[in-house]
């Protein structure tokens, strides 16, 4: 593991979670003086998918956001408690971003490639962390793009502007990016909402083969997506985690009323 994420030996991961990727602790957020979410604690294991799901304006987004530190870049929005990942605490402000960043992945709802060619939305962030010759670039490129189910598709256009793919080629390109700098953790945020349905399965099908080698931790509001790609499903309400547990039995038997409600879609 890198030694570019500092470690302070009581910051050392507990050895009982050693299958967690992400170790979250009485996890506390605020915008200025609104607290968004309260004394969350929660662990997103390795090689698997976690589905965050819950009504509107519960927390979701903010949580996934914290995990790549993207509140820092404004003012007023603090994170307390902590956040361990690979022995070492996410919150801490020592913590050098941009390895943080290389090492968990983020995906957005809208498709966002950079303007540029498809192969150097793939190279650029490469790039930053990498010295690779123009023959490791090109194999990099050609594996996640495989990885993504793309390669076909693109391979005789690879120096074409990404604006020019369609909407559900555009977010595999985003994954495809997200992956080439080879993080740990991919983080999604209702990465299919902006996509039709064979997209959405492609996408789908995609997460059940990346989480051999990598944690997923994914927001979506779409129920029946969170019933086939997760293996944990965390529910939240109003800033609270109120009950995670296995897929199948957030799905069939949960144990708090308020998720079997919204499961049932008697409220949200
Ligand atoms: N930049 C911000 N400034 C102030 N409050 C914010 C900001 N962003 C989010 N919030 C508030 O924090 C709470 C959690 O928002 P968040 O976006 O994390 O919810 P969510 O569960 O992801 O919602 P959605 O499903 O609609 O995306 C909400 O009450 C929201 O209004």
């Amino acid at each position: 593991m890198s030694e570019a994420l500092h470690e302070s030996p009581d910051q050392k991961a507990d050895p009982e979670s050693r299958d967690a990727a992400l170790e979250v602790r009485d996890l506390d957020f605020y915008y200025g003086e609104k607290q968004a979410l309260k004394s969350i604690s929660m662990d997103f294991r390795k090689q698997s998918v976690t589905a965050m799901i819950g009504p509107s304006g519960c927390g979701k987004s903010t949580l996934l956001r914290i995990f790549n530190r993207m509140y820092d870049l404004y003012p007023g929005q603090k994170a307390t408690g902590s956040v361990m990942f690979d022995g070492a605490n996410i919150l801490d402000p020592a913590l050098d971003l941009n390895t943080l960043r290389s090492r968990i992945g983020m995906v957005f709802q809208k498709p966002t490639p950079f303007p540029m060619s498809i192969y150097d939305n793939i190279a650029f962030g490469v790039r930053l962390h990498e010295k690779l010759s123009r023959h490791e670039m090109d194999a990099r490129v050609e594996d996640v793009l495989t990885r993504v189910a793309l390669w076909k598709e693109v391979r005789d256009r690879l120096r074409e502007p990404a604006s020019g793919m369609s909407g559900g080629q555009q977010q595999r390109l985003c994954i495809a990016r997200s992956i080439a700098t080879r993080p740990e953790v991919l983080l999604l945020d209702e990465p299919t909402s902006a996509l039709d349905p064979i997209s959405t399965a492609r996408i789908e099908e995609l997460l059940d083969e990346l989480k051999r080698d990598f944690t997923i931790a994914i927001v979506t509001h779409n129920m029946q997506q969170a019933a086939r790609c997760a293996d944990q499903v965390a529910f939240f309400y109003l800033g609270t985690l109120i009950e995670m547990d296995s897929a199948d039995r957030m799905f069939t038997n949960p144990r708090q009323k308020q998720t079997q409600d919204y499961i049932t879609g008697r409220f949200g």
